[in-house]
């Protein structure tokens, strides 16, 4: 809709003809986004091979689990050189790799790049006013010639009175944001479900956002792109609503409901719930110290109980803020502290 709006002529490709029809017929997303008008332009194609039919960019827009099976349809179909942004927030678990370096595997030399930022899909098809981050590597030509690189192009396509996009080299560090800002929105919902309130959600805020900047590093992003609209901006809003799948999920867990009958037992896309286990891997082959993203991971899939988990996040030995003071403490936890939480939450 952003794209068509921006006045690139936009093809949908999707699985479920009844919502294509709807969006060709109705102008409308009856199923994910009912009630919202989209762009009388955007057009609706059940075909892949015809939807990329002489596309110039591509946009891929999937949950992360499936994303290189869609990427290999689409290296089928698309020419080479034809860019692709990948809009999923993710890492896969069975590698580990990010969610562009799963798509270059599959897209073969085609520039890979991603988007991603503070964008609720209804408020983002609302036309509400809007940012978000372009990352595609920059070349030598790119740099002397920035208006010609992929991303300021793909950033101009999407362009709109209501939708702005910056542009960043550091796709590493974009990625990273998008990825395990879900992690940490799984831990604000878990502690607003227990029953605290804002100071417990600011502090895993920020010390989430420092979590992310340690990952970025150490894959070769840079830390002061966590600080902008993929990796703050993205974390501000998963933290802070109800709209939130991964905020939600954390919510209706630390309410005690069991994950089964979570979302009225209705199946939900929470990549926050799949990420904290790639995140604890990396966490391991890279030894980084990430210590809220491993007690999400350990009470999601390693049988951690919620009140008991958090309350030894909260009595773990003092540390430094920021890290580098790269200075070390020696104070050892507390054992009745940590009771003592762990029986207020539970
Ligand atoms: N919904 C949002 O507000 C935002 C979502 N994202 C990211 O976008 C990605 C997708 O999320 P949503 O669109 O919200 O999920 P969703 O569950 O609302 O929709 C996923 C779409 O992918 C399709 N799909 C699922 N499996 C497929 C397959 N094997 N082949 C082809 N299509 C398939 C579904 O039919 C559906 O149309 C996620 O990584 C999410 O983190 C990013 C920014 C905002
Ligand atoms: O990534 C998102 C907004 O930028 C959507 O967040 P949820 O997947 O938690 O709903």
């Amino acid at each position: 809709a952003v794209a068509a709006r921006a006045g690139a002529h936009t093809t949908i490709w999707g699985r479920d003809p009844q919502v294509l029809n709807a969006i060709r017929e109705q102008g409308m997303n009856t199923r994910y986004l009912p009630d919202i008008p989209l762009p009388n332009s955007l057009q609706a194609d059940a075909d892949m091979g015809s939807a990329l039919a002489g596309a110039q960019a591509v946009m891929i827009v999937v949950p992360s689990r499936v994303l290189r099976s869609v990427c290999a349809q689409v290296a089928e179909y698309i020419a080479p050189g034809v860019p692709v942004a990948v809009c999923a927030k993710g890492i896969e678990a069975e590698t580990g790799l990010l969610m562009t370096q799963v798509a270059a595997q599959e897209l073969g030399d085609r520039p890979v790049g991603v988007i991603s930022g503070p964008t609720f899909a209804h408020e983002t098809a609302l036309n509400n006013p809007t940012a978000a981050t372009v990352a595609f590597p920059f070349t030598k030509a790119d740099r002397e010639n920035p208006n010609e690189s992929v991303a300021a192009r793909f950033a101009v396509s999407l362009s709109t009175e209501a939708f702005r996009a910056y542009v960043s080299d550091d796709v590493v560090g974009v990625e990273i944001g998008g990825a395990v800002k879900n992690v940490v929105a799984v831990a604000c919902g878990m502690m607003t479900g227990a029953g605290f309130a804002e100071n417990t959600r600011a502090a895993l805020i920020t010390r989430g956002m420092d979590e992310m900047k340690t990952i970025a590093d150490a894959l070769g992003g840079r830390r002061e792109t966590v600080t902008g609209l993929s990796g703050a901006g993205d974390l501000t809003l998963t933290c802070s609503s109800p709209t939130s799948r991964n905020m939600s999920l954390g919510t209706q867990l630390g309410q005690g409901i069991p994950r089964g009958e979570c979302f009225e037992g209705r199946p939900v896309v929470v990549e926050g719930e799949v990420n904290a286990r790639s995140v604890a891997q990396l966490a391991d082959k890279l030894v980084l110290d990430l210590p809220i993203c491993r007690a999400v991971n350990a009470i999601l899939h390693e049988g951690a109980p919620l009140g008991q988990t958090f309350a030894e996040l909260w009595s773990r030995p003092i540390e430094a803020e920021p890290r580098a003071m790269d200075v070390l403490f020696d104070h050892p936890a507390n054992p009745a502290a940590i009771a003592n939480l762990a029986e207020r939450i539970s």
